[in-house]
């Protein structure tokens, strides 16, 4: 992917972040900046902490140690855990989104599809239900579900389905910067290839800044501009992710690309 145009003002900025919940458990000392229209992946076996890393990062748990400094225009900067909750919370729900590996923690069960993408919308502000049924509507078309599912639950759809709907709700306000925990795991092989298609073609529309979980190394291929490698709660590597998994310096990143080769 293309990062020469980048700007050059980080829109997150990480430094040392901690949080353990217990001894081992969790992670400790990370730094590192995202840039507006960048997508980085944080890539790492099972309980090296990524999940829980995403977490402190999208205003969701607060870290032991470290800021984050989030910068959504020119001048403007804001330290995350210094915010006031109420802020924090508005963050959520209009300039960032949150894609959860399970779809239905990111929806509501009992609200219709169109409902899910239009509650985002009137948290910024839309009022006119005429306009926010037509947007919804649209993004459904567009994360490729039939408009006549429109006034169902997502309880009655699949789990590609749901997840694409988890998608549209958190796109549909153009967010700035959107966050994933593994968003194609637990799929079929077949419905994750969609959906990684579908997810790259947005990412490249909308310029999206995201950070995504996975342990896919070919989801991290096809998605991340850069990589943050984890192990034991340290990031052991970082850079580009061509370079990182054509060319990877840490044994530890030798080890898990050659792992996808055998
Ligand atoms: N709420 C919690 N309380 C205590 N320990 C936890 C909690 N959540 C996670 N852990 C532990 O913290 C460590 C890091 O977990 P985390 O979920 O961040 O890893 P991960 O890299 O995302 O793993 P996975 O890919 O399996 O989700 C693990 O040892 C896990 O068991």
């Amino acid at each position: 992917m293309n990062v020469a145009t980048l700007s050059s003002t980080p829109l997150l900025s990480v430094e040392n972040l901690t949080y353990f919940y217990t001894p081992g458990k969790g992670f400790g000392n990370v730094s590192f900046e995202i840039y507006p229209g960048e997508v980085l992946g944080i890539v790492g076996e099972s309980g090296s902490g990524k999940t829980t890393l995403l977490k402190a990062i999208s205003a969701r748990l607060a870290p032991q140690e470290g800021r984050i400094i989030y910068r959504p225009g020119a001048g403007e900067e804001h330290d995350l855990y210094r915010m006031a909750e109420s802020d924090r919370r508005r963050l959520l729900r209009t300039d960032w989104g949150v894609v959860h590996q399970n779809p239905l923690d990111g929806l509501r069960a009992r609200v219709s599809a169109g409902g899910n993408i239009g509650e985002r919308l009137m948290a910024v502000g839309e009022r006119h239900y005429g306009d926010i049924r037509r947007q919804a509507g649209q993004w459904l078309t567009d994360v490729e579900i039939p408009l006549a599912r429109l006034d169902d639950v997502p309880t009655t759809f699949s789990g590609g389905m749901q997840q694409r709907l988890q998608i549209a709700r958190n796109l549909v306000t153009h967010p700035k910067l959107v966050f994933m925990d593994e968003p194609t795991g637990g799929l079929d092989v077949s419905v994750q290839a969609r959906l990684l298609d579908l997810l790259r073609g947005l990412v490249v529309e909308m310029q999206l800044a995201a950070v995504i979980v996975t342990h896919d190394l070919g989801v991290a291929r096809l998605l991340a501009h850069r990589l943050l490698v984890m192990k034991h709660g340290e990031v052991v590597e970082s850079g580009l992710t061509d370079r990182v998994l054509d060319d990877p310096h840490h044994p530890y990143t030798q080890l898990l690309v050659s792992s996808i080769l055998s």
